[in-house]
């Protein structure tokens, strides 16, 4: 029996791809969608409905502020025997045709009883979410960890708390280029062990 919700949920998961900044085309996605996927991202599971998630989002001269500021943090914080300039200098430009950048954040709320790690995997989820509803819309979209993301002075440049984690960056935007095939080192029957 065919099942179109399945088959529609599992062909945006199965097609969503990774498209770096550099491969957008600088074409703007309305604010209206993006808070659209935003919403999805609101609707992640969480346990003891927690929601521990925040988006901060920068778009036109904020977001070329941040790639900026990316760079001067990096340059600042890096040991000048090991810090490139070619480095800071792409911190600074791969921004530069992204349309949108929500920097995803797992915000601790106060309910100590929810381990730390449960709310790292529901903002985890909630990103998810973003990628998926991005793909669904035609929207390119990459997950970076790349540059300062996960450093202290990230979570400090953000006014972040010590146990709130910067969980990436999430560029969206629009690309020419084709979709490329995804590829995986392993086949989903490597990771499944039945009990029967
Ligand atoms: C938590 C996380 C962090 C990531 N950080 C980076 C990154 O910093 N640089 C990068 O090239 N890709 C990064 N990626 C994207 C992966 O490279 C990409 O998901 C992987 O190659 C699989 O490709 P696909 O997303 O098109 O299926 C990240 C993905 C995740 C889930």
């Amino acid at each position: 029996m065919t099942n179109n919700k399945f088959a529609a949920v599992a062909d945006v998961i199965r097609n969503r791809r990774s498209v770096g900044g550099a491969k957008m085309n600088g074409q703007k996605i309305a604010d209206e969608t993006v808070m659209e996927l935003l919403e999805l991202a609101h609707w992640a599971p969480t346990h003891g409905r927690t929601e521990p998630w925040q988006f901060f989002v920068y778009t036109g001269e904020a977001l070329l502020q941040f790639g900026l500021d990316h760079g001067n943090l990096y340059w600042n914080n890096t040991p000048e025997e090991t810090r490139m300039q070619s480095i800071k200098e792409k911190l600074e430009n791969n921004i530069k045709k992204v349309s949108h950048m929500v920097v995803s954040v797992m915000k601790r709320g106060t309910n100590e009883k929810i381990p730390h790690i449960e709310e790292v995997a529901a903002a985890s989820a909630a990103i998810q979410n973003i990628l998926l509803g991005a793909s669904a819309q035609g929207i390119a979209s990459f997950w970076s960890t790349g540059g300062m993301t996960l450093k202290p002075a990230m979570k400090e440049h953000l006014g972040l708390g010590s146990e709130d984690v910067v969980l990436g960056l999430i560029f969206l935007g629009y690309t020419d280029e084709p979709t490329k095939p995804g590829v995986r080192n392993s086949t989903p029957a490597d990771k499944v062990k039945w009990m029967n």
